[in-house]
C-alpha cells in the first residue's frame, strides 16, 4: 500500500468519531470512557431519540448502539442512521443473543455484534477492525473518484482538441481516434477503430500516405510530417487537408499501448499523432498562387505565368529543335465599348472575347491576359509558319460576329503581330516584343489582321528614341520628299495617275523608305503632319501639272487609319485641297478595307461626303484584307487596287493568279475602275492586258521618282516601260 494512504489510514482510524448508544447510564459511562482512553472521540446518546437527535447535527464514523431500548430502539436507530449518514457505520453492543436478533442486526446493515457482557479488549479489536474497513473503503472510493476525474479530464482534453487525435497499431489500423474525427470528417470513431488509416485517404494520396508510415527514420524526435487530403463522409461528401504529425509510441514511456481504451481494438497501439485541418489555409494559398499568376475578370493565366510557360517552351524547344509561335493579341474598338458603354460592359466583353479565344485553342497552349485588351498566346511546338497562320485566322474569324451586351451589339477585331521561334528571336523578350512590334504594323495597315514579325520592322529602342526625334526634326526642317509613281494606261502607255510616295532625305541616313519610319510616325502620332506635307506638296506639283496641260491627270494620296478616324477628317482634308485649288475630282484618295471595317459606318459616312465633293475613293491592297463583298456596293467607291502578292503569283502561275482573275471579273462587274499593283515583267503585262486589266502601276514602267524626274517624263506624250 502506498505510504501516504496508510498515513492517512491511521489518522481515520484515531480520530474516528464515535457515537455510543444506551440507555443504561452506567454502562453507558464505562464504554464511551473505555473508547476515549483508546483515543477515539466519543459522543454519548442517553437513548435511542437523543441518538436520532444527534445524527441529525453532528457527523458520525461509527454508532455503538443498544438494541433493546425503551423509546426509540437500536433498530430504529440504525434506520434513521442509514437516512441521515449513510457513510455512518453500527455496531451493536446488546444483551439481547438470540439467533433472529443478531441477524435481524446484521441484515440491517450491522458491520457487527457484540455481546453484553463485554470483553473490553474484544470490543476495541472489533471497533479498530471496523473503523479500519470503513477507512480503507473511503480511501478507496476517493482514488476510484479521482482517477474517474481525471479520466474525464484526459478525455475532454482530447476530444475537445481542434485536432483529430488518433493511434494506429502496426499496421495502421486504428486503435484510437477522438471523436473531433466525427464532425471533421463524419466517421464516428467507433466506426473507424479496428479500420485501416487508408479507408479516409483520398485515392490521390494513398502512396505517399503509405510510405509516410512506413518508411524510414521515424522517432519521438523526428516525427513523420506529412499533407494529405482525407475523404470526408456524409452530406459533405469531399476531400479536405490534412497536415498529420505521427511519432511511435516508446513502450518504455508508456507501457500500456496493447490496452488502449475509449474505442480502441485491443491491438497494441504503435503510433499517435494529430491530424490537423488545414482545408482553410490550402484554400487561401491556392488563391493567392492563382490570384498571383492568372488574371481574375478572365481567369487566364497573366503575364508573369504565360512569361513562365514561355521559357519553359523555348528550352524545350531547343532541345527538341522545334519552332514555336508567339502571338500579341490586342482588340480593335475595346476603348470606343468601354469608354461609350462604361467599364461593367468592357468587363464582360473581355470575358466573352477570352471564351471566343479559348475555343480555338488546344489543350498545350497558353493564352494569357497582357494587360487591358491585350492578349499573349503561346503555340509551342509548330511546324510551320503555315500552322500559325491558321490559327491567327481562326481567332480573327472567332471574333467576327458581334457579342450581345445586354441590350448593345458591338463588334470588335484583334490585330495580330506574330514571331516565330528561332526566327524571330531566341529569348523570351525578343519573341513577345517582337511578336508587339508586329502587332504594332497590322494596327497601322488598318487593323483586324495578323502579320509574322520581320526584321524590318524592328528598330531597337535607343534609335527609336533618335528616330523619333529625328522625324520632328525631320518636319521642322523639311526633309520629307513625295515621289511619284506613275499608273499607266497599258493599252495606250499614256500616265494616267500619279500615286505620291512619302520619302525621307535623311542627313545621314540617306533616303529612307515608308517601312523605315511609317510605323513610328503613327505611333507617335506624328504621322497627321507627315501626311499635310505630303498632300501639301502633291497638291502643289500634281496641281501645277494639270493646269499646265495634264487636266485628266490623277493624283493618288495614302491616307493612314489614324488620318481617317479623326472626326474631322473631311474637313481638314478638304481645306488642304481646296487652299492648292486643287479639282476634288483629280483626287483619289487610297484607303484599305480594314480601314473601312474598323467603323463601317462612320467611315462610310465620311467616304459618301468625300464622293459628294468629287473625290474618288480607291481600296488599296484589295483582297488581302477583310475582304467582305457586301460594303463593295453600298460604299462609293470608284477603284480596286489589285495587290501585289496577286499580281506577282502571275508570274509563279499558283492560286493567286486565280485571284486576279476574280478580282477582275468582279471589278467589272460592279463597273469599278482597276489598278494593278507591282507590275514588273512583260509578262504580267500581258496577261493583265488579256484580263482587260488596262491601268498597271510598277516597276515595270518604273518606281517612284521626284517632281523633277515626272516633270520630264509628262513632257512626253507616252511613257515607255522602264523609262520613267
Ligand atoms: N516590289 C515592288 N514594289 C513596288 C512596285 N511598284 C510599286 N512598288 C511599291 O509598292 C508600294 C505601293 O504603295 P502602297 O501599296 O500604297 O503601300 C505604301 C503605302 O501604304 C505607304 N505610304 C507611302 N507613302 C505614304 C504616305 O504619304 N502616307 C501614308 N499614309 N502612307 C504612305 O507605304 C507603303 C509602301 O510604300 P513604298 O515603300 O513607297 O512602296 C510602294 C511602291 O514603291 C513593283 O513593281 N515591285
Amino acid at each position: 500500500m502506498a505510504p501516504e494512504l496508510t498515513d492517512q489510514l491511521l489518522s481515520n482510524e484515531l480520530t474516528a468519531r464515535i457515537l455510543v448508544v444506551d440507555d443504561e447510564p452506567r454502562l453507558l459511562d464505562s464504554l464511551a470512557a473505555l473508547l476515549r482512553d483508546s483515543g477515539y472521540q466519543v459522543t454519548e446518546a442517553h437513548g435511542g431519540k437523543r441518538a436520532c437527535e444527534l445524527a441529525d447535527s453532528q457527523s458520525f464514523d461509527l454508532a455503538l448502539l443498544d438494541l433493546r431500548m425503551p423509546d426509540v430502539d437500536g433498530f430504529d436507530v440504525m434506520a434513521h442512521l442509514a437516512d441521515v449518514q449513510p457513510d455512518c457505520g453500527a455496531i451493536v453492543v446488546s444483551g439481547e443473543s438470540s439467533f433472529s436478533a443478531v441477524s435481524r442486526a446484521l441484515r440491517r446493515g450491522a458491520l457487527d455484534y457484540i455481546r453484553k457482557p463485554f470483553d473490553p479488549e474484544e470490543l476495541l479489536a472489533t471497533v479498530a477492525s471496523v473503523t479500519n474497513k470503513q477507512s480503507l473503503l473511503k480511501a478507496h472510493e476517493h482514488i476510484q473518484l479521482r482517477l474517474e476525474k481525471s479520466e474525464a479530464l484526459h478525455r475532454y482534453i482530447v476530444n475537445s482538441s481542434p485536432d483529430i487525435v488518433f493511434m494506429l497499431d502496426d499496421d495502421g489500423h486504428f486503435c484510437f481516434v477522438n471523436s473531433k474525427v466525427e464532425s471533421l470528417l463524419g466517421y464516428p470513431p467507433s466506426e473507424l477503430c479496428g479500420h485501416h488509416f487508408r479507408h479516409i485517404l483520398d485515392d490521390r494520396d494513398v502512396t505517399r500516405g503509405m510510405y509516410a508510415l512506413n518508411g524510414p527514420n521515424i522517432t519521438a524526435d523526428n516525427p513523420r510530417t506529412l499533407e494529405v487530403r482525407l475523404k470526408t463522409r456524409g452530406s459533405r461528401r469531399a476531400t479536405r487537408h490534412f497536415e498529420i504529425t505521427a511519432f511511435p509510441i516508446d513502450p518504455q514511456t508508456w507501457p500500456y499501448s496493447h490496452a488502449t481504451q475509449g474505442g480502441g481494438n485491443g491491438q497494441t497501439a504503435r503510433y499517435y499523432g494529430t491530424a490537423r485541418d488545414v482545408t482553410e489555409r490550402k484554400e487561401a494559398e491556392a488563391f493567392i498562387n492563382f490570384q498571383a499568376y492568372h488574371d481574375l475578370l478572365t481567369r487566364l493565366p497573366n503575364r508573369a505565368l504565360f512569361k513562365d510557360r514561355l521559357e519553359l517552351a523555348i528550352t524545350h524547344a531547343r532541345r527538341s529543335d522545334q519552332k514555336l509561335a508567339v502571338m500579341f493579341l490586342d482588340l480593335d474598338r475595346f476603348k470606343v465599348v468601354n469608354d461609350t458603354l462604361g467599364h461593367a460592359m468592357g468587363d464582360r466583353l473581355l470575358q466573352a472575347v477570352t471564351h471566343r479565344l479559348e475555343k480555338c485553342l488546344r489543350k498545350g497552349d497558353t493564352l494569357s491576359r497582357f494587360g487591358g485588351d491585350e492578349f499573349t498566346l503561346l503555340l509551342p511546338s509548330i511546324h510551320s509558319h503555315e500552322d500559325a497562320r491558321q490559327i491567327a485566322k481562326k481567332l480573327i474569324n472567332a471574333l467576327r460576329a458581334p457579342f450581345q451586351l445586354g441590350d448593345h451589339e458591338v463588334f470588335v477585331g484583334v490585330s495580330i503581330g506574330i514571331s516565330i521561334y528561332p526566327e524571330a528571336g531566341d529569348s523570351m523578350d525578343h519573341l513577345i516584343q517582337n511578336a508587339d512590334i508586329a502587332m504594332y504594323h497590322v494596327k497601322a495597315r488598318g487593323k483586324d489582321g495578323y502579320r509574322f514579325y520581320s526584321e524590318s520592322m524592328s528598330i531597337d529602342s535607343a534609335n527609336r528614341l533618335n528616330l523619333e526625334r529625328d522625324l520632328r526634326l525631320a518636319l521642322e526642317r523639311d526633309e520629307l520628299r513625295v515621289f511619284y509613281q506613275p499608273q499607266v494606261c497599258s493599252t495606250t502607255n499614256r500616265i494616267v495617275g500619279l500615286e505620291a510616295l512619302v520619302r525621307w532625305q535623311h542627313p545621314e541616313r540617306g533616303l529612307l523608305y515608308p517601312r523605315d519610319f511609317l510605323p513610328l510616325a503613327e505611333e507617335t502620332r506624328l504621322i497627321g503632319q507627315l501626311s499635310e506635307r505630303v498632300l501639301d506638296q502633291a497638291c502643289q506639283d500634281v496641281g501645277l501639272w494639270i493646269r499646265s496641260g495634264h487636266s485628266d491627270l490623277r493624283l493618288a494620296v495614302n491616307l493612314s487609319p489614324v488620318q481617317v478616324e479623326h472626326p474631322k477628317f473631311v474637313d481638314t482634308l478638304m481645306q488642304r485641297v481646296r487652299a492648292h485649288r486643287f479639282p476634288a475630282q483629280n483626287l483619289e484618295i487610297e484607303i484599305t478595307e480594314n480601314v473601312i471595317m474598323n467603323d463601317l459606318e462612320q467611315i462610310s459616312q465620311k467616304l459618301r461626303e468625300l464622293a459628294a465633293l468629287g473625290v474618288r475613293i480607291a481600296i488599296d491592297d484589295f483582297g488581302t484584307g477583310y475582304s467582305s463583298l457586301n460594303y463593295l456596293h453600298r460604299l462609293p467607291i470608284h477603284t480596286l487596287k489589285v495587290d501585289q502578292s496577286f499580281v506577282k503569283a502571275i508570274r509563279s502561275g499558283d492560286d493567286g493568279a486565280c485571284i486576279v482573275n476574280a478580282i477582275v471579273a468582279m471589278a467589272h462587274g460592279l463597273k469599278l475602275e482597276i489598278v494593278a499593283e507591282g507590275v514588273e515583267t512583260d509578262e504580267q503585262l500581258e496577261y493583265l492586258r488579256k484580263l482587260g486589266c488596262h491601268q498597271v502601276q510598277g516597276f515595270y514602267y518604273g518606281p517612284a521618282r521626284p517632281a523633277e524626274h515626272i516633270s520630264r517624263t509628262l513632257a512626253f506624250p507616252t511613257a515607255q516601260a522602264a523609262s520613267i
